[in-house]
């Protein structure tokens, strides 16, 4: 089967700084991969690498299909009403028809005509899920889209996530520092290091998994990232 992402020897320095040292790394489609490390150990270069933002770097980085990204940031215009930032762009007659059909994806079936500042946190990263999954991408790049959510609004999202992968299946690589998300979300979890893959677990766990069934995963990858959790406070 041919991969959905396929990255090999992949090399970018940032003038006399290598931030990736390295990297190979294949993502079957439909695999949902979660990618884990130190703040500034290049997460966010490597899937503006894939994203096709950033073109200088050594080795091979391939995305055959289309992709998506969703930031942390959900960058919505704010002059352009919810359902406009959606099909923007899409070429599409029906724009509106298909964003409200992702809204009601997203469980926000009554904000097509709302302003993108008077929406919550969590709202406005539904309609950055929304945009993107119109795109009907096989890649779908997730940076660390729940990092500025509470924790109840990212538990919902994780939710929503993982319903809107199984419904549309593509190809996922996220991007977070949450141990517990990668956990209960991937297929498999990468550590990055000093601009390596330093490790991988395969989460094998039946879905929807629960905080509970990833404990004993949690402490091995912890110890991947050079946390001991017997004297971490
Ligand atoms: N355009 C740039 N010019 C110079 N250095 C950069 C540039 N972009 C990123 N870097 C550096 O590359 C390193 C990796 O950055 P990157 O944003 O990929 O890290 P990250 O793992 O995503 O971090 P975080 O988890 O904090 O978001 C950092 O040291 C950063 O300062």
């Amino acid at each position: 089967m041919a991969s959905a992402v396929s990255i090999r020897g992949l090399h970018k320095a940032f003038g006399p700084r290598t931030v990736l040292d390295g990297i190979d790394l294949e993502i079957v489609p439909g695999e949902l991969v979660a990618l884990l490390g130190r703040s500034g150990c290049g997460k966010s270069t490597l899937l503006r690498i894939l994203a096709g933002l950033d073109r200088e770097f050594d080795g091979v980085a391939t995305v055959p299909g289309t992709v998506s990204v969703a930031f942390q940031q959900p960058r919505l215009l704010p002059w352009r009403k919810v359902w406009r930032n959606i099909s923007l762009g899409l070429h599409k007659p029906d724009g509106r028809s298909v964003a409200l059909k992702a809204l009601e994806e997203v469980r926000l079936p009554d904000h097509a005509d709302a302003w993108p500042l008077t929406l919550s946190g969590g709202e406005a990263q539904r309609v950055s899920l929304a945009r993107a999954l119109v795109r009907e991408p096989d890649v779908l790049l997730l940076d660390e889209p729940f990092g500025a959510l509470d924790a109840l609004t990212r538990l919902a999202m994780h939710h929503l996530v993982e319903d809107l992968w199984a419904e549309h299946r593509p190809a996922v690589l996220l991007v977070t520092h949450d141990v517990d998300e990668a956990l209960l979300l991937a297929d498999r979890v990468l550590v990055l290091d000093e601009g390596r893959i330093v490790a991988e677990h395969h989460v094998d766990l039946p879905r929807p998994r629960r905080r509970a069934s990833v404990v004993e995963q949690r402490t091995r990858v912890l110890a991947d990232l050079g946390v001991d959790v017997e004297t971490a406070a």
